[in-house]
């Protein structure tokens, strides 16, 4: 028979069936603990060492352990590792484990601790400022398929902010882009779910309860007030509230009232775009070479998350557009009130963070010194703003925001220390005149310490032992203590010390002069400890009630440091302000991308700028030219510019006049996607088919070389047809750059396409490219002379032009590949032409009538078809 496990063994076990697939982070005494596979995954993680413990099922179990002290540190890189951990905590003492073995009747030597997991610790329940990144938001979303539609709620419950939106299935992934969650959950149920959402029990998402939570959270008789919030939206936030309670077991962290996004609101970019544009990550990973650090000029976190988001949900709302730009303009009108409000909102702590944590039952004292110099620091803020003439209406509204504190600020000022410590249990963080009980107890320690160190002073005399000290440890509390050889001396039984304990060369004793004073301090520290730790109670009871008013503070700060951190950025690049409008155009002149300028100002090179316009009449550019001539740069500048313009910054150009987009898209041909285990020529396809099926007449869309990925033929063919598509059927706004001349033909059948190029020169012989846009087809392809300036050895840069020229003897004698293109029916045309195959699975589910089926109905016709269509597979 099995050895039974040990009831150590047995509490872990059921402890870990609890944690499900997190780690079990298991305390015991200075350490937690992990065993079996949690051990093996930690261990690799954290790059300790793994040992093994005792044996089950008579295999030696493997064992991991960091020390509690340092366990933050640790946790961080397991979560980062995209690990999950649960912690269970020791909830009673020893000596309460014995107290209930007696009365339970067992032998105290069997009774085991009691342990309970008291916290999930997970990527989007975060809120220890040494977790979380400062300059990124940490959302947790919850998504809930509810049948046509999805409900998304996300939440940063470092700050409380909470949003429910909905979409369709088809927009789901563009909306998980823009969120960018730390942590996903969904449906267990859920059969599309997409990689990486971690699956919660089904009745977790009914919309109900989700609207009962909401409304008990925020204690409201109905939902109205806050917006439109549909069934899915709340099948979400039932979600994500049962998923933060499960975290927390049972706690519930700070959450806002929730605010509905409609759908529409924003410029919709998918995760291909997004990653293509390098928003907020370029793509070898990472912050640096990205849109935000180009761009990001903040000087508080807070900004900075906010910026961030801007820049991945720009809106779509041109009201809201001018109401950022108007703030922008302000600062950048203003350079002195500019400089002056960032080094106020420089001092600024994290409010929003702090907020969270002291809600959340996880703050200290140093977070409501940071609340109360922050908002104090919003009070001077809103004195520099309020005294400005003409303040934009966003600004007035947020300046609004900023006071309105100054009752809770003043209680903090007096009750805290300057600079209040993390940790409460040492106290002293009240401040001294702030409670006369605890000055007085504060005293009395402190006159104890005094007549300590005076007896010391008094036994030395005494007993003629300079070398005598008293001494504190947390074993002995106060002692005397002598060198071994003066023990004797202290020893003798009318001396007054009795005799403690005899270590290698020193003796110690008490007496009880001592023994009192330290009874003092014991008694006295014990009270004021006690004393500060009800008036944290109190500070945080005010803050927390104060929760929406600091949360508003905080949001306003945030904005504003956007707003004037955006007007630096306008100034150091000297970018102008766009005129937003609702016509498909975009016309901008002396445009650059900001990245790219960057870059080149870094090596001392100067970026050429250049113009684009396209409107109803001309939307489609093509645009060819040599490699490493700047097509790709020049395409992405003006998607960039968009973008910047509708999240309401000023944008790299002279000038720029913006019709808005509903969505954007941007796609590299063949851009390396192996991670995903596709071919890249798939993605380009899959990425081109999203495109075509999503676009609309007021999308803008670029197009880097797409058909390059796959043999010369089929590349050509797709890129011809992609571009007659675009022209004939999404007419939106589009610039396609490719290195096929024959595209070129398509501006004698397409009348709003256009030819331009990126120029090159040839000068003594070699290749200058010049970077600059000009009107008309490229004359040629310039690969050789590109392929010569990377340095291609001579020999084969030889070979290769005997090649070309053969090739292109052909070329002239057949016409070339895309001979006989022109007599092609154009793209619209030619899909009309094609005759519909007779199908007559098509033709019977065209006849089903499905409202007029019952569910049982629908099914069964569902297996028929199915069946059918397996027995008519050719
Ligand atoms: N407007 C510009 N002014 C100055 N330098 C530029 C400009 N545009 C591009 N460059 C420089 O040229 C390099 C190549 O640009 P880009 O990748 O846009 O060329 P491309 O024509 O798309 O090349 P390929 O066809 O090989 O993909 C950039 O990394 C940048 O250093």
């Amino acid at each position: 028979m099995a050895d039974q496990p040990t009831p150590m063994m047995q509490q872990y076990l059921a402890l870990k069936r609890e944690a499900g697939d997190a780690l079990l982070f298991y305390r015991m005494g200075d350490f937690f603990e992990l065993f079996f596979e949690d051990a093996k995954i930690a261990s690799g993680v954290l790059d300790i060492a793994l040992t093994s413990r005792g044996e089950h099922g008579g295999d030696k179990i493997p064992m991991c352990g960091v020390p509690v002290h340092a366990a933050e540190g640790y946790l961080a890189r397991l979560i980062k590792a995209g690990c999950r951990v649960a912690i269970a905590e020791q909830v009673e003492t020893p000596e309460e484990a014995k107290v209930r073995a007696k009365r339970e009747g067992l032998p105290s030597s069997k009774v085991l601790v009691a342990r309970d997991i008291v916290r999930f610790v997970t990527a989007g329940t975060l809120t220890e400022e040494a977790l979380l990144e400062p300059r990124r938001a940490n959302l947790l979303v919850a998504v809930a398929p509810v049948r046509d539609g999805v409900g998304l709620a996300a939440c940063d419950i470092s700050t409380g902010r909470m949003e429910l939106e909905e979409c369709t299935p088809a927009a789901l992934d563009a909306a998980l882009a823009r969120l960018g969650a730390s942590e996903v959950v969904g449906p267990d149920d859920w059969e599309y779910a997409p990689h990486g959402v971690i699956a919660r029990p089904r009745n977790a998402f009914r919309s109900d309860d989700g609207e009962t939570r909401l409304k008990t959270l925020h204690g409201l008789a109905t939902l109205d007030g806050l917006g439109t919030f549909t069934r899915p939206m709340l099948a979400a936030a039932a979600g994500l509230v049962a998923y933060l309670e499960h975290a927390g077991r049972g706690n519930l962290p700070f959450l806002l009232p929730p605010v509905a996004r409609g759908s529409g609101a924003h410029l919709a970019m998918d995760a291909a775009t997004r990653a293509s544009l390098e928003i907020l990550e370029a793509q070898g990973g990472g912050r640096a070479g990205s849109l935000i650090a180009c761009m990001d000029r903040c000087v508080t976190g807070a900004g900075a998350r906010q910026l961030a988001e801007d820049l991945s949900a720009p809106l779509a709302d041109r009201d809201a557009i001018e109401a950022r730009l108007a703030a922008v303009h302000h600062f950048h009108a203003d350079p002195l009130l500019r400089a002056d409000l960032r080094a106020v909102l420089r001092q600024a702590p994290d409010i929003g963070r702090a907020l969270g944590r002291l809600v959340a039952g996880r703050g200290s004292p140093r977070d409501l010194g940071q609340i109360r110099d922050g908002l104090s620091e919003a009070r001077r803020v809103r004195d520099m703003l309020s005294g400005s003439p003409d303040l934009p209406e966003l600004l007035a509204e947020m300046t609004g925001a900023l006071g309105g504190h100054a009752a809770l600020v003043d209680h903090l000022s007096r009750a805290l220390v300057p600079s209040p410590p993390t940790e409460r249990q040492q106290g002293g963080f009240i401040a001294s005149g702030y409670d006369h009980a605890l000055d007085a107890l504060r005293e009395t320690s402190g006159n104890a310490r005094r007549a300590i160190a005076a007896l010391e002073a008094k036994y030395r005399d005494e007993t003629g032992t300079p070398s005598l000290k008293i001494k504190h440890n947390k074993v002995l509390g106060y002692f005397i203590e002598v060198p071994a050889k003066h023990g004797d001396k202290l020893m003798a039984a009318d001396s007054g010390f009795t005799h403690r304990q005899t270590m290698a060369g020193a003796v110690r004793f008490n007496s009880l002069g001592l023994h009192e004073e330290a009874s003092r301090i014991a008694e006295a520290g014990g009270h004021a400890l006690a004393a500060e730790e009800a008036h944290f109670e109190e500070l945080v009871g005010e803050v927390v009630a104060a929760r929406e008013a600091i949360a508003a503070t905080a949001a306003a700060l945030a904005r504003i440091d956007v707003s004037a951190a955006l007007a630096e950025r306008a100034v150091e690049g000297d970018w102008c302000r766009p005129e937003v409008f609702d016509e498909p155009r975009l016309e901008v002149t002396g445009g650059r991308h900001p990245v790219v300028e960057q870059a080149l100002a870094r090596a001392g090179e100067r970026f050429i700028a250049n113009d684009c316009a396209l409107g109803p009449d001309d939307r489609l550019w093509l645009i060819g030219g040599p490699n490493m001539g700047g097509k790709s740069t020049f395409l992405r500048q003006n998607a960039l510019i968009l973008l910047l313009a509708q999240s309401g910054s000023y944008v790299p150009a002279s000038t720029a006049r913006i019709g808005m987009a509903d969505r954007l898209f941007s796609r590299v041909g063949a851009s390396d996607n192996l991670a995903r285990g596709r071919s890249t020529f798939m993605v380009e396809m899959v990425e081109t088919a999203a495109i075509l099926s999503q676009a609309t007449e007021r999308s803008f869309v670029i197009l880097d070389e797409v058909g390059r990925g796959t043999s010369t033929y089929d590349g050509m063919a797709l890129a011809w047809a992609v571009v007659e598509a675009v022209h004939e059927q999404l007419r939106c706004r589009c610039l396609f750059a490719t290195h096929y001349h024959e595209l070129s033909r398509l501006a004698e059948s397409c009348d709003a396409l256009s030819l331009h190029h990126v120029r090159a020169r040839e000068w003594k012989g070699d290749l200058v490219l010049l970077h600059e846009l000009a009107v008309g087809a490229a004359d040629r392809s310039y690969g050789l002379d590109v392929a010569r300036l990377a340095g291609v050895p001579q020999p084969v840069l030889k070979r290769a032009k005997a090649v070309l020229d053969k090739l292109e003897k052909g070329r002239a004698a057949t016409g070339g590949i895309a001979a006989g293109l022109g007599d092609l029916p154009l793209f619209a045309a030619g899909v009309q032409a094609e005759e519909p195959r007779r199908d007559s699975l098509r033709e019977r589910l065209d006849g089903l009538d499905i409202d007029s089926l019952t569910p049982r109905e629908a099914l069964d016709k569902l297996y028929e078809l199915k069946a059918e269509a397996g027995s008519t597979k050719p």
